[in-house]
C-alpha cells in the first residue's frame, strides 16, 4: 500500500514538473519580438513608417513657438527635425524702390559728384575733364564717357544759365540715354510644348564666374518666380562644389522649390537634364539651372556650359542665359563677360553686390559690351535683395 501511495505521489510530481516546463517554453514562444531596428535609409511615401498613434500625437498646444515656452513633453524624448518652413517672398515689384536708399549711399559719389561739378560757375576745360574722369571712375566705359560728356557740353552750351533743377533733369535724360530705356529687360518665363506634346517649363541657365553670387542670384531669383506666382524646380549643375549645391536647396526649400542634384564632381549636363525632365514631370512653370563657372580655361568652359546646354536643348529651347556679373570687380568683370559670350548666347545680365560699390557705370560698360540688357540688380545680401532692373529707379538713385 505504501508503495502505491509513493508510486501516485511521483506520478503527480512528475506532471506538475512537464506541465511546468510546456507553459514556461511556449510562454517564451510568445515572448514579443524585440523592436526592428530602424533602416539606415530614409522612406517616404508608402515605405514610410508608421505615422504616430493618437496617444503620440501631440497638440498645437504642445507645439513650441519661437520665443515661447518649451512643452515639457518635448524635453522628455528626442527632438523630431522641425519640418521647413516654407516662405511667402515678397513680391519683385517696386523692390528697387524700396531699395533706393541703399543704392543711393553707395553711388552717390556718381550722381553728385557730376551735379556738383556742373554747378560750378564756369565749366571750362578742366571741369570738363573733371566730369569725365568722374564718369570712368564709374566704369561707365572710353566710348559712352566720352559721348555723354560731349552731349552734356552741347546742351549746357545751349541752356546758358542752369538752375539745379535744369542741371538734374539734364543729366537726367543723358545717364537714361546711355543705360537705355527701351530694352526688353523680362526675364523670360513662358514655356513652350515638348517633342512629345507635353507642356515644357521655361529653362533659365544662369552663367558666370563662381563668387560673382550665381548660386545666391539663382536662389533669389526663385523667390522672385515664386512671388510672382510661378511654380520653380532648381538645377544644381554646379557639381563641383557640394557645399553650391547644398545652398540651392536651402533656398529652394524656403520657398517650397524642389532641387535636383547629382554626385558631387558628377555631370553638370546630366544633372541639368534631369533638372529639366524633373520640371516637365511635375508641370512647373519654371526651371532655374545653377551652372558651374570654373574659368580655367576657355575651352574647358566652353565643352561644358556647351554641353550643359545642348543636353538641355534635348528638352526644347532654352528662354535665357542669364549671365552673373560682380559689379565690384570693374573692368575684370569686362574681360569675364566677353569669354562668356563667346561660349553661349547670353540674353540678359543680372549684376550683383550693386550696393557694395560707387561703380554702377558698370551697367552701360557691360550692355555695351555684349549688345544684351541688364535684367537683374543684386543690391544686398539679403533673400528679397534681388530686384528686375529699371533704369528710372536707377539713375533717380544715383542722382540722390
Ligand atoms: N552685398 C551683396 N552680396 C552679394 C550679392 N549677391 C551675392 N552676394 C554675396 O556674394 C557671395 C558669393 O555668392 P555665391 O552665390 O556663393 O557665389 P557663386 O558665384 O555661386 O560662387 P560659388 O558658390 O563658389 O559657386 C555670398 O556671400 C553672397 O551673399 C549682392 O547683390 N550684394
Amino acid at each position: 500500500m505504501d508503495i502505491l501511495i509513493l508510486a501516485v505521489i511521483i506520478a503527480v510530481v512528475a506532471v506538475a514538473l512537464i506541465g511546468g516546463l510546456v507553459v514556461s517554453t511556449s510562454r517564451r514562444r510568445r515572448a514579443p519580438e524585440p523592436p526592428a531596428a530602424p533602416t539606415a535609409e530614409p522612406q517616404v511615401g508608402e515605405d514610410a513608417a508608421a505615422p504616430a498613434t493618437e496617444e503620440e500625437r501631440r497638440t498645437v498646444e504642445d507645439v513650441a513657438l519661437p520665443g515661447g515656452p518649451a512643452p515639457a513633453e518635448a524635453e522628455a524624448g528626442p527632438a523630431a527635425p522641425p519640418a521647413p518652413e516654407t516662405e511667402v517672398p515678397e513680391p519683385s515689384a517696386g523692390r528697387m524702390v524700396r531699395l533706393r536708399a541703399r543704392l543711393a549711399r553707395s553711388q552717390s559719389t556718381l550722381g553728385r559728384g557730376l551735379l556738383t561739378l556742373l554747378s560750378r560757375e564756369r565749366l571750362d576745360d578742366d571741369t570738363w575733364e573733371e566730369i569725365e574722369d568722374t564718369l570712368l571712375t564709374a566704369d561707365i566705359g572710353v566710348g559712352p564717357t566720352q559721348e555723354l560728356t560731349e552731349r552734356l557740353r552741347e546742351r549746357v552750351r545751349v541752356l546758358g544759365t542752369r538752375t539745379p533743377e535744369e542741371l538734374r533733369t539734364l543729366l537726367r535724360e543723358e545717364l537714361l540715354a546711355q543705360i537705355g530705356t527701351d530694352l526688353d529687360r523680362e526675364v523670360h518665363t513662358e514655356g513652350g510644348i515638348s517633342a512629345e506634346g507635353e507642356e515644357r517649363p521655361s529653362v533659365i541657365l544662369v552663367v558666370g564666374v563662381n563668387g560673382t553670387g550665381k548660386t545666391t542670384t539663382t536662389g533669389k531669383l526663385a523667390r522672385v518666380l515664386v512671388a510672382d506666382g510661378r511654380s520653380v524646380v532648381l538645377g544644381a549643375a554646379d557639381t563641383f562644389r557640394a557645399a553650391a549645391a547644398d545652398q540651392l536647396q536651402t533656398w529652394g526649400e524656403r520657398v517650397g522649390a524642389r532641387t535636383v542634384r547629382g554626385p558631387e564632381g558628377g555631370d553638370p549636363a546630366s544633372v541639368a537634364f534631369d533638372a529639366v525632365k524633373e520640371g516637365i514631370e511635375a508641370g512647373a512653370d519654371v526651371v532655374l539651372v545653377d551652372t558651374a563657372g570654373r574659368l580655367h580655361t576657355k575651352t574647358g568652359l566652353m565643352d561644358e556650359l556647351g554641353k550643359v546646354k545642348r543636353v538641355v536643348e534635348k528638352h526644347g529651347p532654352v528662354s535665357e542665359v542669364l549671365l552673373v556679373l560682380d559689379a565690384t570687380t570693374g573692368q575684370n568683370g569686362l574681360v569675364q563677360a566677353r569669354v562668356f559670350a563667346e561660349v553661349v548666347d547670353i540674353t540678359g545680365i543680372a549684376l550683383t553686390k550693386l550696393d557694395g560699390t560707387a561703380k554702377g557705370g558698370i551697367v552701360v560698360a557691360v550692355q555695351r559690351e555684349l549688345g544684351v540688357p541688364v535684367k537683374l540688380v543684386g543690391l544686398g545680401e539679403g533673400p528679397d535683395d534681388l530686384a528686375p532692373f529699371d533704369p528710372e529707379a536707377f539713375v533717380d538713385a544715383l542722382l540722390g
